[in-house]
């Protein structure tokens, strides 16, 4: 049986020019062109999904839309509704989205966008995540900070989180960008389905066609095997397209096009697959700016930010540092074994007081190296300062690019060099007990004559 939509419209020829569209892809389609008898006609035709204009010309605020949204989602909560609208009035379909609707597609729309934009809510359902309220599960809980910069952050993401919106996060490297697309996924109707991160400033020019939408076996001269993208990869999930202000012209204008018709195709086949993925994006840049400069197509930002979050960088929010640093603590004791690791009061101190260019990720490294390092079980300023340079350099250390495990491989390889393989005396120096580094040893698969 063909699935049903009703369109609610009060411009008749774009309902009769939808009709049109909507039959011919072979689904069951009723109009109508007000908000006095939809939640009516909805009860009687139980249509599956809903195609409301949100600005009927009566009350061009676009007023009404919204409050026969509202009526209707309260009626039938479950109800897929996908909004249409001008670009003038693309914030209120960002409104709409928090009041519950699934997408929002722009008028004068594009057929194969707004097809693919049905097909995708008819293929999920109406009960699609029913399981995974965003208000129940607690994904945002891995987001740590008491500042109300960060509440306020996390408020709208949870509020955005059920929606299809597409999302653009901003701020400075290592504010957290990464972790809250993780959460806004997690609390998403797709947190059953993949999330999928891109570097896009780490994907060469050449192969970010390959890199996005795969490749078939033979389409250049490196491409062996099939292929699959990161789009196909996410289908039915969420991808992260991080560094997105990083992306080339050109890249751009892919980009741009696949996510306009919500179809790509693998290079060297021309089978369109359709896409299925939400997008969250993040940048440390100032799109605006770039826009301004004719760096970063205008076009796109308005596709990848119909919400924009920004995180603050951390020596804005102070506040946060303390709650950081414990909870980075907390997990350096489990890891180290070191279950009485402290912080010193003077040491969280100085710790609020440092401006961290690196943001959290620059906090987080010098508590898990200075817990590493740490000799005694109290970590006070002096420890601190040595991990982060001296003094002098504290607010210059910059972020390394290794990583906690590259460091930890090579500080035993290190001390098992200072110490001849001696496993007992490499234990010590490192702080840990035997066990411990016996378990790193064979983790790492770090040879050692004595072990
Ligand atoms: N509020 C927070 N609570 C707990 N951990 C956090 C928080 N913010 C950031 N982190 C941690 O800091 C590190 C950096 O965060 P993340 O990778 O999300 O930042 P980013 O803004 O995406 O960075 P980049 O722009 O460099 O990619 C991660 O290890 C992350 O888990």
């Amino acid at each position: 049986m063909s699935s049903r939509i009703l369109i609610i419209d009060d411009d008749r020829t774009v309902c009769q020019s939808l009709e049109l569209l909507l039959k011919r892809a072979g689904y069951a389609v009723r109009s109508i062109y007000g908000p006095r008898e939809a939640v009516a006609t909805v009860g009687e035709f139980r249509p599956d999904l809903v195609l409301l204009d949100l600005n009927f010309t009566v009350e061009t605020s676009g007023r009404a839309g919204m409050q026969l949204l509202q009526e209707l989602l309260a009626e039938f909560p479950r109800l897929p509704v996908i909004q249409m609208t001008g670009w003038a009035t693309v914030q209120l379909a960002v409104e709409g989205m928090k009041a519950g609707a699934r997408d929002f597609i722009a008028k004068p729309w594009d057929n194969k966008e707004l097809l693919n934009a049905i097909r995708t809510q008819l293929e999920r359902g109406a009960d699609a995540g029913a399981g995974v309220p965003a208000e129940e599960a607690e994904p945002f809980g891995s987001l740590i900070g008491s500042s109300a910069a960060l509440s306020d952050v996390i408020g709208q993401a949870r509020r955005v989180a059920a929606t299809e919106a597409a999302v653009l996060i901003t701020g400075e490297s290592g504010t957290g960008k990464e972790l809250i697309g993780e959460a806004i996924h997690a609390a998403s109707r797709r947190a059953g389905g993949p999330f999928v991160a891109v570097n896009l400033g780490g994907v060469p020019e050449q192969l970010f066609e390959s890199e996005l939408f795969g490749h078939k076996a033979g389409a250049f001269t490196d491409a062996r095997t099939d292929r699959a993208g990161r789009f196909e990869l996410a289908a039915g999930g969420t991808l992260f397209l991080d560094e997105i202000g990083d992306l080339a012209p050109a890249a751009q204008v892919k980009l741009l096009r696949v996510l306009q018709e919500r179809q790509y195709e693998r290079l060297g086949e021309s089978r369109p697959r359709p896409t299925n993925v939400r997008v969250i994006s993040a940048t440390s840049r100032n799109l605006d700016a770039m826009v301004t400069a004719g760096t970063f197509r205008e076009d796109l930002l308005y596709r990848i930010n119909l919400i924009h979050l920004h995180l603050p960088p951390l020596r804005e929010r102070p506040e946060d540092i303390a709650p950081l640093a414990e909870h980075f603590l907390e997990s350096a004791r489990r890891r180290y074994e070191r279950p009485a690791l402290r912080l010193e009061a003077a040491a969280l101190n100085w710790l609020r007081r440092q401006p961290f260019p690196g943001n959290v990720r620059q906090l987080q490294n010098l508590v898990e190296r200075t817990a590493i390092l740490a000799a005694g079980d109290s970590i006070g300023v002096a420890e601190l300062e040595r991990q982060a340079g001296g003094t002098e350099a504290t607010t210059h250390f910059a972020p390394s690019g290794v990583t906690l495990e590259q460091m930890e491989v090579r500080m035993i390889r290190a001390a098992l060099g200072r110490n001849a393989g001696e496993i007992t005396a490499t234990a010590r120096e490192l702080g840990l007990t035997r066990a411990a580094l016996y378990r790193r040893l064979e983790k790492y698969g770090i040879p050692n004559a004595n072990a």
